[in-house]
């Protein structure tokens, strides 16, 4: 690892350099590096096999590389932790399909992704319940699903499922929440509303998503990268990145 302190280092939430992934010799990441700010969203495109999930598997343990520095809030060394401590740093990750508890209500899904002992209801415990019933409250109003609350999982749209998954990683508190493909399936009024939930976790909380629904990327607002072999093809405004010559080669079409 570098021993080079750089400002873009220490101000970062999520620090990737010189990263590389081969599986049986082919280089599903290329020295990829990228650097995410504090509190910062950022949408990741690129086609079919550019190294989107693989990146992700990388921030979170679920894949090592073979090369390169991927460090959490400045410091922290990712390549060195296992899935489990990295998730309880603070690092949440959604993918695509949602595993919501089908069976429960949505008020129960939520308390079962909280931090934290569980109490039975005694006196002593009360506060904490409390407490614990404030934070929930907290999560169901940003997700939209208050009034939803008594309902079953199961009897949730789509849309609503990918909304109370989104909630059981807020009722964690991540620093950083890693979305995959969020609004594949939704309908265009939910994929609307999921750029406007994120857009407001995202102040709060840094947000990477990886996307394919450009209408949906240029909703979010934020700032692209364009993953293509493995490594960064363009990054920066949706509107520089979607006209980049080689972006609209590789991945947009002419
Ligand atoms: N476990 C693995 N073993 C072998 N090859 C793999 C493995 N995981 C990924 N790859 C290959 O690495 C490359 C990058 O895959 P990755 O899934 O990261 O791409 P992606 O950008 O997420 O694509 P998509 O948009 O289709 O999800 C692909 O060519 C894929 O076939």
């Amino acid at each position: 690892m570098s021993s080079v302190t750089s400002p873009e280092l220490t101000q970062s939430i999520l620090y990737l350099d010189g990263v590389s992934v081969s599986f049986d010799g082919f280089k599903a990441l290329n020295s990829l590096s990228m650097v995410i700010g504090h509190g910062e969203m950022r949408a990741i495109i690129g086609p079919n096999g550019a190294g989107k999930t693989t990146m992700m598997d990388v921030i979170t343990g679920k894949t090592r590389p073979d090369d390169g520095d991927v460090l959490f809030d400045g410091s922290v060394d990712l390549t060195r932790m296992d899935e489990a401590s990295i998730a309880e740093l603070g690092i949440g990750r959604k993918f695509q399909k949602p595993t919501v508890f089908e069976s429960h209500t949505v008020d129960d899904n939520i308390l079962l992704a909280m931090k934290g002992p569980r109490s039975a209801g005694s006196s002593l415990f009360g506060w904490r319940n409390r407490v614990r019933d404030d934070q929930k409250d907290q999560v169901l109003e940003t997700i939209g699903l208050k009034d939803h609350r008594k309902r079953l999982a199961a009897d949730l749209s789509h849309g609503q499922k990918q909304w109370l998954e989104i909630g059981m990683l807020l009722a964690q508190d991540p620093k950083l929440l890693l979305v995959d493909e969020p609004v594949a399936g939704m309908t265009d009024h939910e994929t609307e509303q999921t750029a406007a939930l994120l857009a407001s976790i995202a102040k709060t909380h840094a947000v990477v998503v990886v996307e394919h629904d450009m209408h949906f990327v240029r909703a979010l607002g934020c700032k692209v990268t364009c993953l293509h072999e493995g490594s960064v093809l363009a990054e920066g405004a949706i509107d520089a990145v979607s006209t980049n010559d080689r972006v609209v080669e590789v991945y947009l079409g002419r």
